[in-house]
């Protein structure tokens, strides 16, 4: 093969280079996937997944629809909590990076990331322009859209005290949900781009359920899935 071969014209939208193959959306449960399909109305060259809560659970899940067909674009989308400042209830986020945030250990000083015990990654960082057009596109179709880091957990917080050492530990943080660091990591095995977006039913903080706003943030969801076929597929 000639290094021409391997040329992808500069003038090419991420949409027509990517157009010959599909695009894989992965949301936690049933409701947030047919909000997801909602949105998309019938959208061509695109899968939905409700690959289960948590983020063992989604990267299997992920990686085998990864293996069973050829995608260009892997989305994690779903509902979240927003950080106090960042994210308020019913907005959007497009996440900058995913950060799996309890992964490491904790110490009676402090908590150590994979990072700091050389253990490998715990972020993936998702693809600048990729962020910007989305978030461009959100707000010009009238949503409340913030970018920022997204944390995944295998453990909510329940309290003030976790919300604020979360905050602390990664500067910026905008979202906490369960899903995005998984399905991330399925697809940087394969080498595939991947981009999290989360509408927020809830504040991260002390529990109170009956303050969860999951209807708002199902419709903000199936709106930002309008937008989401318009500019990623
Ligand atoms: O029962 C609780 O107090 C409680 C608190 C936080 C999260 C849960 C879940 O069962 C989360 C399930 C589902 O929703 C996403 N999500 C939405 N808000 C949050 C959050 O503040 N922290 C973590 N996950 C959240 C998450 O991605 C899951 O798919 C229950």
């Amino acid at each position: 093969m000639t290094a021409d071969n391997n040329v992808h014209s500069s003038s090419m939208s991420f949409r027509q280079e990517h157009s010959r193959k599909r695009t894989l959306i992965v949301t936690a449960v049933e409701a947030e996937r047919e909000a997801v399909l909602r949105g998309l109305g019938g959208q061509k060259d695109v899968d939905v997944l409700a690959g289960g809560v948590g983020p063992i659970a989604v990267a299997a899940k992920t990686a085998a629809a990864l293996a069973a067909a050829n995608y260009s674009l892997v989305i994690s989308a779903g509902i979240g909590g927003g950080f106090a400042g960042q994210a308020e209830v019913g907005s959007v986020v497009v996440a900058t990076e995913s950060v799996s945030a309890d992964l490491g250990v904790e110490t009676a000083d402090a908590f150590l990331s994979f990072e700091e015990l050389g253990f490998g990654t715990t972020r993936f960082q998702v693809n600048t322009g990729l962020v910007q057009s989305l978030t461009a596109a959100l707000k010009a179709a009238g949503l409340t859209v913030a970018s920022g880091p997204i944390l995944t957990v295998s453990t909510a917080t329940g309290t003030a005290e976790h919300a604020a050492a979360l905050a602390a530990r990664v500067p910026g943080a905008a979202v906490e949900a369960m899903e995005g660091y998984g399905v991330a990591s399925a697809a940087h095995n394969l080498g595939i781009p991947f981009i999290e977006i989360r509408t927020i039913s809830n504040q991260v903080g002390p529990r109170d359920r009956d303050a969860w706003r999951i209807g708002d943030a199902l419709k903000a969801l199936q709106s930002a899935s309008t937008v989401i076929a318009e500019v990623l597929i």
